[in-house]
């Protein structure tokens, strides 16, 4: 079981029916930073700026500057217009007749309506570049994923806990990424819209100023705590979601729609839904009280703060500290400060919150750096290889109890077909994937030439290397992008893999030929059956130019005569290019120069279909035993002694 129970741990009525959908054993750390209290994440903050900031100035430099700039210029204009507006009413509440102070007013209004509409115009053009970062730093993101996500080694998708860090990067850190940027502005534009009326108040008289930063403290901790309450049910749900979506795809998705039919799998599946809402609706209940009761007490407090202020800003006019002219000026102060702390506030719940996914998507970035090759392996060597060499070979998948392969010694030279045989996961596919470069050996070596795969650039040489995985992808792209595989285009290569696959009939039956597009989910696609898909994946692999082809089970679902076509083309070495099979119709392995057993991951014999017959082994064994399904008469026992059977 992947999952462990916790959030059972408070209502144990429900633990049997929900347990295996809990928080992963790795976010247990995670939870450290749900306990965190109001002044960690507060430190955390500084990193979050900083980190946005620097993702947005490398997205755009120029929407940075004007967005943070044309906030920064508000503010003082904000700060300017509020300390012409106490001029303005100082002239107002002035001793003498009305038209006067009225023209004695005008000057400093003249400049209120100067500051009010250069403000507007910035927050404006400030606005504009916010919304032009979004996108681009969203981009950017994205795109960083990918080149890790399609650059790191295969076997960091065997590992349960990096699987899990990249889809929470893909599924919320990338979507807040754009988002940290755009609120890390926005709290930054708050934090000026508070600023400068906290300096116009402070100008005005010393005394005002804290009265303002009075009612942030409870608006402050509501916020926060709704933030962690919610980031708290996306972690505890975050296994449940991933189950969700699984079988979301398999009860509405086309492919497993008629296995869920002929295994009458609705009730179960559905079954499983329940149990998945359950859980969710459970949690999601739980937040949504609590983080009522965390809102209510925010607004009950700001409430109390608020009349706590204005009370204390009445005891000051009465006791003759500040003019009212100042009183007056600094309401509006308060008003439109305590408009921008909400703002701002509601802007760092956000924040703070988009943070933690964003802090996700950064710990990716990292463990995906962890994983990756590095660039500097060296070139496979020129030209066609002479011998590949796995020297004793282990390897185990991450996680697994057992090794896949243990003390594997195999030899492949130029221009040879190599045969792989063995039971079920006796690790055929995993040594052809050792010998393609695409897993790299534990222990032991394996040499192309002598110079060691281990050292050597992995995409240099996988260029030279074709494999035709067991359970090759069904690309939804036209027949041509199927068989080409990013390759250039050559028209007569294109034709000559088609046809030795035996796909060429495959493209004459489909309308649109080689342009046909493979994917009946878009408008006019089509699908193939299942032979002619392995078709198709065989003529990938002889359409690429390259020295070592591995044909994992090529014919398993092809036609008789398709097969026997195909393993002719291999036998006769048509191109003259060395081949690996894997198969298990051990008829069609008998013109192979030579025939690696295995079995639960060692090589248990090798040599050539009659050096096999003759020592007797189980090949000779597991041989009789397909040949005499063509044979009129029982069929022979297998004999677990190889002496038996000699
Ligand atoms: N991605 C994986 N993660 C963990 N274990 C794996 C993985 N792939 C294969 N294995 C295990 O490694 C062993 C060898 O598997 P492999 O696929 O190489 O066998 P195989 O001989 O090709 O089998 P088959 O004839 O069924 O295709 C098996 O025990 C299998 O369960």
């Amino acid at each position: 079981m992947i999952y462990v129970g916790s959030v059972f741990r408070r209502s144990p009525a429900l633990a049997d029916d929900r347990s295996g959908l809990e928080i992963n054993y790795w976010e247990s750390h995670d939870e450290e930073l749900l306990k965190a209290g109001l002044p960690a994440m507060l430190r955390r903050l500084p990193a979050l700026v900083t980190a946005a900031l620097r993702l947005a100035w490398r997205a755009s430099r120029a929407d940075t500057a004007v967005a943070l700039g044309g906030n920064l210029a508000a503010g003082a204009f904000t700060a300017f217009g509020l300390l012409a507006t106490s001029s303005v009413l100082a002239s107002l509440f002035a001793a003498g007749p009305t038209p006067g102070r009225i023209r004695a007013a005008l000057p400093a209004l003249a400049l209120v309506a100067a500051a009010t509409g250069l403000r507007g115009g910035l927050l404006a053009a400030a606005g504009w570049a916010q919304a032009r970062l979004k996108p681009q730093v969203e981009r950017q993101a994205e795109r960083r994923l990918f080149e890790l996500s399609t650059q790191v080694e295969l076997t960091a998708f065997d590992d349960h806990e990096f699987h899990n860090a990249m889809r929470r990067a893909r599924d919320n850190g990338v979507p807040d990424t754009a988002t940290v940027v755009e609120m890390t502005v926005s709290v930054l534009t708050g934090a000026v819209g508070l600023a400068a009326p906290a300096v116009a108040l402070g100008l005005l008289h010393p005394v005002l100023m804290p009265l303002l930063l009075v009612t942030a403290v409870p608006a402050g901790w509501a916020a926060l705590r709704t933030a962690r309450l919610r980031y708290a049910a996306f972690y505890r749900l975050s296994a449940a979601r991933r189950r969700k979506f699984m079988l979301s795809d398999l009860m509405a998705e086309r492919q497993p729609a008629a296995e869920v039919r002929a295994f009458t799998l609705r009730g179960f599946l559905l079954g499983e839904y329940d149990r998945v809402a359950d859980l969710e609706q459970h949690v999601q209940l739980d937040v949504a009280r609590r983080q009522a009761g965390a809102k209510a007490g925010g607004d009950l407090l700001t409430g109390a703060a608020t009349v706590a202020v204005y009370g204390a800003l009445g005891g000051l006019l009465a006791g003759g500290v500040i003019p009212l002219s100042v009183a007056g000026a600094a309401v509006l102060a308060i008003r439109s400060g305590q408009t921008s702390l909400a703002a701002s506030m509601q802007s760092l719940n956000k924040l703070y919150e988009a943070g933690l996914y964003f802090g996700d998507y950064l710990n990716f970035l990292v463990l995906a750096a962890d994983r990756t090759p590095p660039p500097d392996g060296a070139a496979p060597p020129a030209g066609d290889f002479r011998r590949i060499t796995a020297d004793r070979v282990s390897f185990r998948y991450p996680g697994a109890a057992a090794p896949a392969l243990t003390d594997v010694s195999v030899t492949v030279t130029r221009g040879e077909v190599i045969a792989l045989v063995g039971e079920n996961g006796s690790g055929k596919t995993t040594l052809a994937k050792l010998l393609a470069g695409l897993y790299r050996p534990d222990t032991g070596t394996i040499r192309w030439d002598g110079a060691d795969l281990a050292a050597m650039d992995g995409d240099a040489l996988r260029r030279r290397v074709s494999v035709i995985a067991q359970d090759h992808t069904r690309w939804p792209l036209t027949v041509r992008e199927n068989i080409m595989m990013g390759r250039p285009l050559d028209e007569e290569r294109l034709a000559d893999a088609t046809a030795a696959a035996g796909a060429d009939r495959v493209v004459e039956e489909l309308p649109d030929g080689y342009d046909a597009l493979l994917d009946r989910r878009f408008r006019g696609g089509h699908d193939l059956s299942g032979g002619q898909w392995q078709r198709i994946a065989v003529a990938r692999g002889f359409y690429r130019d390259a020295a070592l082809v591995i044909f994992d089970e090529p014919t398993s679902a092809l036609d008789a005569r398709a097969e026997h076509a195909l393993f002719e083309r291999i036998r006769r070495h048509a191109d003259g290019r060395t081949v690996v099979l894997i198969t298990h119709r051990l008829a069609s392995v008998r013109f192979a120069d030579r025939i690696y057993v295995l079995d639960h991951g060692r090589v248990a014999e090798s040599g050539t279909h009659d050096d096999l017959l003759a020592a007797g082994g189980g090949y000779a064994d597991l041989y009789r035993l397909q040949a005499s399904a063509f044979r009129a008469g029982p069929a022979p026992a297998l004999r677990t002694d190889p002496q038996e059977v000699a």
